[in-house]
């Protein structure tokens, strides 16, 4: 294994999360707003095909390295089919928006959407005078019938995903009147603070109350300008492998004014023996001598839960066990990932211990490889990924789920740490 040298830089796409929100604020504004590099990708790609069909105009610089909508200033009018994917922040972000429009909308997404929750998100549009219906089971497919919505007092129940919360905080300016959102337990509380940032870019005026509630204006959007930071959650897989070889890795583009909460990853590197320097250009993490990691803490990634696959995945290389906790909610993804990552880990000689929102991973002396189980969840195969570049023999039953979010991400792995491509291959 090499020791640091200089820093190598990763390329890491566009953050999903901003895009997304980017997209549909763009859409709410009035006039053309330029959204620089944007991540493409397949869930991006669901959205944006999902407000072109809604009626919005949207057109690709060179290169895909502009996106620019034309914005309307209202929601979307005449109704129709939206056709989500995988993509939970089509399914969560789109409904509110339609619901201050005019018709009929009928929401539908792949099978692995529908097994996701929607039903606080109905609950909510339905307390503001919304007539929504969805599945018996509480999710997709889901109609909603839009006559323009009013505003008022609102409570979201945030307990099971935070993108209901940010779903409805993005419509809450093209509403008739103000709103005033309360909440309680909320999860990835983080993504609430970009919804809310982003929507001031797009010019929103928000007030958020110390003890909880937030008021908006119902002043509409204006259009703007805005760069996508790299994304942070694709970027810890890199940050990970170069903790678990002993190498360096600069991000640029992810420094201390990021506003992606998933940043933070880093300082769980950091407790588990990484270098990690973040600065006002880009985030460096430099793995310990021969990749080693420092285990024996436990950590709440309840904020930052998208990335505890890519910790627990390495966890097996520390010195002592290490715990995740408040993590229940990763149960609702992509798939139930607490599950997926014990399954996976005891499939390479991993033992584990899981309880409903944490696990415990202990070191083992001799990991070995394994043919990892997806579940087409792009996340477990990027984190397993990592460990494959430590356990020889990690292959994946299905490689090109990491297109959800880093269509990338193999060759960017292999040009990184490895010569010949990533240890993906089936
Ligand atoms: O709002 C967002 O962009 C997201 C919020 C998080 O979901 P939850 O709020 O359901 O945890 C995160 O897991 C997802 O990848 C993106
Ligand atoms: C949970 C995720 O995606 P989403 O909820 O946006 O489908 C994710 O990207 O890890």
């Amino acid at each position: 294994m090499t020791t640091a040298a200089a820093p190598v830089v990763a390329r890491v796409p566009g953050s999903k999360s901003i895009t997304n929100r980017a997209l549909l604020l763009a859409a709410a504004a009035s006039g053309a707003s330029r959204l620089y590099e944007p991540l493409v990708s397949e869930d991006t790609i669901a959205f944006r095909t999902a407000l072109a069909g809604l009626g919005y105009r949207i057109v690709s610089g060179p290169g895909d390295a502009w996106w620019e909508v034309t914005g309307k200033g209202h929601g979307p009018v005449g109704g129709g089919r939206v056709w989500c994917a995988d993509a939970g922040t089509a399914a969560r972000f789109l409904p509110p928006f339609a619901a201050t429009g005019s018709g009929d909308f009928l929401f539908d997404g792949s099978d692995q959407l529908r097994a996701r929750p929607l039903q606080p998100l109905a609950d909510a549009l339905t307390r503001l005078g919304v007539s929504v219906w969805t599945d018996p089971c509480g999710g997709l497919p889901l109609r909603v019938a839009a006559a323009g919505a009013w505003g008022g007092e609102l409570f979201v129940e945030g307990g099971l995903s935070s993108q209901y919360l940010s779903g409805l905080l993005m419509a809450a300016p093209l509403l008739r009147s103000p709103l005033t959102v309360r909440f309680r337990d909320l999860v990835s509380r983080p993504y609430v603070d970009m919804t809310i940032a982003l929507m001031r870019e797009f010019g929103a005026k928000i007030v958020e109350r110390p003890d909880g509630p937030v008021e908006i204006a119902a002043d509409g959007y204006c259009a703007t300008g805005l760069r996508v930071e790299p994304d942070a959650s694709a970027a810890s897989y890199l940050f990970a492998a170069a903790a678990v070889t002993g190498r360096s890795v600069t991000v640029p583009g992810l420094g201390t004014d990021s506003i992606q909460g998933d940043v933070r990853f880093t300082d769980v590197l950091a407790r588990a023996g990484a270098h990690v320097e973040v600065g006002e250009e880009g985030t460096t993490v430099t793995g310990a001598p021969d990749g080693r990691l420092r285990g024996g803490f436990e950590v709440d990634m309840g904020d930052i839960s998208d990335t505890f696959m890519t910790f627990a995945a390495i966890a097996p290389l520390a010195d002592a066990p290490v715990t995740v906790h408040g993590i229940g909610h990763a149960r609702l993804k992509e798939s139930d990932r607490i599950a997926a990552v014990a399954q996976n880990l005891a499939g390479c000689g991993v033992p584990t211990e899981v309880g409903r929102d944490w696990i415990t991973v202990h070191p083992a002396a001799r990991p070995h490889g394994a043919r990892i189980a997806c579940h087409r969840d792009h996340r477990i195969a990027m984190a397993f990924s990592v460990l494959g570049l430590r356990v020889p023999g990690i292959t994946l039953d299905d490689p090109r789920c990491v297109a959800k979010t880093f269509p990338g991400f193999r060759a960017e792995l292999g040009r990184l740490f490895l010569e010949q491509p990533a240890p993906t291959r089936v």
